[in-house]
């Protein structure tokens, strides 16, 4: 394999958005890809695997090439020459070794030595799996030395591609078959009734499929979310944290269009972005709400079903936003668990009697999932019953990281 400098210095550049200027890796790759028409659909996938990639295995890469603290630009170029000597060892492939091309940029890249710090990180968890010393720590606190080793692995390994057939304009066996038409071969999963696992990692928004609203890119996991609702058509239900709405489309296709969704959240931006999706996926039951401090109360004793999809940390989802890793840190974990908790005691007050209620995140730890559920329990459970709990694990499933509790209003 050859390296063309173009896209070198594209993967380069981004590494220094990202680290340097704070930018969020999934925006600083798009941006760079926007800057360059010219390039095709391998030059894309060059630049942004490697860039994720290297985002991934961050610590890793810092540790063998010795980078100081306080970071210039050719330590991205190092770290960038690193992962190309070491992707396919890191992946226990066999292919023949790689070579650097003789650039200036990685004059001081001493390949023996990338080679033995290698072996020395791997017997130290926290760097061979490029995890911050606090998340090491959390996770393992919270987890059990065995289950968390076997997880951080599974977080670090590239997710599938997961598709959900939008029931209301068409059903997997027709997508299936369309994307066949573009080359694109699908699995099924009989625990997702609307799932189909892509084959590699095609890109699929640009077909006109996606465009017509046929499906929406979702992971097993959050796609086993809405059904834990249990709803009927013609219900009136609330999605109280809907962001940009990948929950309540499910919904409003469980619910056959008919019925009432109210989608609420604290970010009008993102309530836009489900407007659009909506009109997208034909779903016409909904309606958007921005929640201001009355909200909540005038909803009281409402809703036949209730979502509660929570802000949380997203460690349950760092396979897909590895950045997550190095912009987390334990005080905005510790504030959202207080959040977790207000809307889940505060919130809950809009369910009628009698009604269902999950409360979701996409979190491994306890303490942002199962923790408040039993606290809430302890507290008010002479008013509510648990139904059903679930937590789908990355080592265990394949799926991402997701904790679901379905409980009902006595
Ligand atoms: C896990 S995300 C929701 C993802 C969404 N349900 C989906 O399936 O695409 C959590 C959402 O909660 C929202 N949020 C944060 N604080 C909130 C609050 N106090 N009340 C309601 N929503 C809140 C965030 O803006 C974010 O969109």
């Amino acid at each position: 394999m050859r390296i063309h400098r173009p896209l070198a210095d594209a993967v380069v550049g981004t590494l220094q958005e990202i680290f340097l200027n704070k930018r969020q890796a999934d925006r600083a790759i798009e941006y760079v890809l926007k800057s360059n028409r010219k390039w095709g659909s391998r030059d894309r996938g060059f630049i942004a695997e490697n860039t994720y990639e290297i985002v991934r295995w961050w610590r890793m890469l810092h540790f063998v090439i010795e980078a100081p603290e306080s970071l210039n630009k050719y330590h991205f170029w190092q770290a960038f020459g690193a992962w190309q000597l070491l992707k396919a060892k890191h992946a226990n492939s066999d292919e023949a070794l790689f070579r650097l091309p003789d650039w200036v940029e990685f004059s001081k890249v001493n390949t023996n030595r990338i080679f033995s710090r290698y072996e020395e990180a791997k017997n130290i968890r926290k760097i061979i799996e490029s995890v911050p010393d606090w998340l090491d720590a959390l996770g393992e606190a919270e987890l059990g030395t065995e289950k968390w080793n076997k997880e951080i692995h599974a977080l670090n390994q590239q997710a599938p591609v997961i598709l959900r057939v939008n029931s209301l304009k068409s059903n997997r066996e027709h997508v299936a078959d369309l994307l066949g038409d573009e080359d694109i071969n699908a699995d099924y999963n009989n625990e997702l009734p609307d799932g189909l696992i892509l084959e590699g990692r095609p890109s699929v928004f640009k077909t006109s499929m996606f465009k017509d609203g046929f499906f929406e890119v979702q992971d097993a996991a959050s796609q086993l979310v809405a059904p834990m609702l249990d709803v009927k058509a013609g219900m009136r239900v609330i999605d109280a944290c809907a962001g940009a709405g990948g929950k309540t489309l499910h919904i409003a296709a469980l619910m056959e269009n008919k019925g009432r969704i109210i989608a609420m959240d604290v970010e009008e931006r993102k309530l836009q972005e489900l407007q659009k999706r909506a009109r997208r996926a034909g779903a016409m039951n909904l309606e958007t709400r921005l929640i201001e401090p009355k909200t909540i109360k005038r909803l009281q004793e409402s809703a036949d079903r209730l979502l509660l999809d929570v802000p949380c940390s997203g460690l349950g989802v760092i396979r897909r936003n590895p950045d997550a890793k190095w912009k987390l840190t334990p005080e905005f974990i510790e504030n959202l668990r207080t959040i977790q908790y207000t809307i889940l005691t505060q919130y809950s007050s809009m369910l009628k009697k009698g009604g269902k209620m999950v409360f979701a995140t996409c979190s491994l730890l306890p303490s942002e999932s199962e923790d408040h559920v039993r606290r809430f329990l302890a507290e008010q459970g002479e008013q509510w019953e648990l139904l059903e709990e679930r937590r789908t694990s990355p080592a265990e499933d394949g799926y991402d990281g997701f904790y679901m509790a379905c409980l009902q209003r006595k």
